[in-house]
């Protein structure tokens, strides 16, 4: 599902004492099937413009297009198509309540009048998606999971809904580097396999850019940068004014090319560290393995 944002600003709390900016005149397209790495400082307006992808929040100016849905600040997305968009907020397992895993995962999609059979199907396909065995971990109490267990259920859970958008907003955050990769892993599996348009918030970098083909950069409630994660990565300096890191290996390569003759330089468009072993390989003509 394609979505764009016209000239979309978001105030809170309008017109009291306590009223803030969060988005400022918002305008850009996220092509259907596209993976989005959403980054930027803490209150830079990631969260904001999010919530405005399944209704939560709604634009005070501008527009929004979900598909063929419109969305204004006096039209609300349909309720029928709230479902077509999956949202993980941050912390997700707080929102877990029943009393087994499976009627977790199976809330979402019941609440749809789906039949049993139909539910009990996307519920032990969510739950493997996300990397737990369904016969194993069914019955068991959400409550009495490990951290990282609890959020791939909640995460199961928005899945069973089959999505058309899934927006996650900071996955990861509080997990270890194991749970952190399965998690990932399981999103990029279905980003890949169902052609899933997926927006990932996150602070890391790292993360970004091993996932996302699209990145966007915000800045006190502006975009600051967009593009190909080539592209933006370009920018070491103003991601860096923007107190933002940027992947190791583009540091890596910026250093190197700082060393070598421009001859020798190595294509700044290396941001992945596996594609950058691969180019020094190649130049050296190392045989690879395998
Ligand atoms: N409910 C609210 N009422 C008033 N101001 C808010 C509200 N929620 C967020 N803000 C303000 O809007 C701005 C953007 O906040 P937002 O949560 O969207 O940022 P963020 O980039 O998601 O931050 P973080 O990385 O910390 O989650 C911030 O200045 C924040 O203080």
């Amino acid at each position: 599902m394609q979505i764009t944002f016209d000239q979309v600003s978001h105030i809170y709390a309008k017109g009291t004492p306590f009223e803030r900016v969060a988005l400022h005149n918002i305008s850009l397209t996220i092509p259907s099937g596209s993976f989005v790495g959403i980054i930027g400082h803490t209150g830079s307006g990631k969260s904001t413009l999010i919530q405005h992808l399944n209704g939560l929040l709604m634009p005070s100016t501008g527009q929004i297009t979900l598909g063929d849905a419109v969305i204004t600040p006096k039209r609300r997305l349909p309720h029928a198509q709230r479902r077509d968009i999956g949202l993980v907020f941050q912390y997700p397992e707080h929102q877990l309540f029943e009393e087994t895993v499976a009627k977790d995962v199976a809330f979402g999609p019941l609440n749809f009048d789906l039949p049993t059979e139909m539910v009990e199907a996307r519920v032990k396909e969510s739950l493997e998606i996300v990397g737990l065995d369904y016969a194993t971990i069914k019955d068991r109490s959400p409550f009495h999971l490990s951290g990282g267990q609890m959020r791939r259920v909640a995460l199961a859970g928005v899945l069973a809904m089959q999505p058309k958008v899934l927006v996650l907003d900071e996955p990861t955050a509080g997990l270890d580097p194991a749970g952190r990769v399965t998690i990932l892993e399981g999103i990029y599996r279905i980003h890949r396999e169902q052609n899933l348009t997926t927006l990932l918030v996150t602070h890391s970098m790292e993360e970004a850019a091993r996932y996302a083909d699209y990145l966007l950069v915000m800045a006190q409630g502006q975009v600051a940068l967009q593009g190909k994660p080539e592209e933006v990565f370009m920018h070491v300096n103003r991601l860096r004014e923007l107190s933002l890191d940027v992947p190791e290996t583009v540091a890596l390569v910026s250093q190197m090319n700082q060393m070598l003759p421009d001859k020798a330089s190595l294509p700044s468009s290396l941001y992945r560290e596996e594609e950058l072993i691969a180019h020094l390989l190649e130049r050296l003509s190392v045989p690879k393995e395998g």
